[in-house]
């Protein structure tokens, strides 16, 4: 497939360099889009072999002294852009979420802003072609000012985005967060954005009762400091409808992104346990890492 060949060139020449790598072959996505999704590979021949990650201790630093380069999958309303970002803080590396890209892109008043918000706005994926592009430019900015490394939080998407992502750059760990399914509609629906700072907070008090042998989970709501109470925001998309809908494209086009990663040997799978001081504790420590911060307000 001339984009694969084209991804094989661009990534000898542009020697692991994920910015470079992609805008080579945002010209070839351009003249294959019409046909995207019939090429979509469904996954389903991949389901076949499994190999876990044990211990991703050894997956902690980036090879050949370069900074890592981690992925956070799951569901939506799981928590990617909160642990990404947390993340990204304790490590010192750029969070890249595709859905920031898309929602800044919509603010603008770009060409692009009014054929999104429709496709957003109805929980559907934006074509591979248009997320490329924008992760591409989003890359080379970063790049200009000397970032490496990157957590990336909400692509790939489809099958087809991973295996573009796989030829331009070696990914070293994916991180697949799982949480209830009762969770994770309550979770979008309490979502709420500070319109002046950005702050992400939810003001969902989450509380699933133990039943037939599966553990009760408590979620205590996030909510926002007194300054940001007054600016809060929901997105759009985050309605019972579209989250639903989000949701089910998820399963279909997301999920077998998992298993792509899993029979490479590169999928952590992470059960989160309930809120951010259950899970934050438990994340750093099967991603073997030490936040300093937490345990110097925790002994304070
Ligand atoms: N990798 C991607 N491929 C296609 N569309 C994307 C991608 N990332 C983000 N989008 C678009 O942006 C929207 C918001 O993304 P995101 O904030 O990651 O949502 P979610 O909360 O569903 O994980 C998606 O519903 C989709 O329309």
């Amino acid at each position: 497939m001339a984009v694969f060949s084209r991804c094989l060139s661009a990534r000898a020449s542009a020697a692991l360099n994920p910015a470079t790598a992609f805008a080579y072959i945002i010209r070839d996505l351009s003249a294959s889009s019409s046909s995207s999704s019939s090429t979509f590979n469904s996954g389903s021949d991949l389901k076949s072999s499994s190999v876990l990650v044990q211990n991703p201790l050894h997956l902690n630093g980036g090879p050949e002294g370069r900074n890592v380069q981690w992925v956070f999958l799951g569901c939506p309303g799981v928590g990617k852009g909160t642990y990404a970002s947390r993340l990204s803080n304790l490590l010192g590396l750029p969070h890249i979420a595709t859905g920031d890209l898309v929602r800044d892109e919509l603010t603008s008043s770009g060409p692009l802003a009014s054929q999104l918000k429709e496709i957003v706005n109805q929980g559907k994926l934006v074509s591979d072609e248009i997320i490329i592009n924008l992760l591409s430019k989003r890359l080379e900015a970063g790049e200009a000012k000397g970032e490496s490394g990157f957590i990336l939080d909400g692509f790939p998407r489809t099958i087809r985005q991973a295996e573009i992502l796989e030829e331009v750059t070696d990914i070293d760990l994916v991180i697949n967060l799982k949480l209830r399914e009762e969770a994770l509609l309550a979770k979008c629906l309490g979502r709420r954005i500070c319109s002046e700072c950005g702050g992400n907070y939810n003001v969902a008090s989450i509380d699933i009762k133990a039943e037939n042998g599966s553990p009760g989970m408590y979620m205590a709501p996030l909510l926002p400091p007194p300054q940001c109470s007054s600016k809060l925001i929901t997105r759009a998309d985050d309605t019972e409808e579209v989250v639903k809908e989000r949701l089910r494209i998820y399963n279909e086009m997301t999920q077998p992104v998992e298993e792509f990663y899993r029979c490479r040997g590169k999928l952590l799978e992470f059960d989160l346990p309930g809120g951010i001081p259950e899970s934050w504790p438990k994340l750093l420590r099967a991603l073997n890492l030490e936040d300093h911060e937490d345990k110097r307000s925790a002994a304070a």
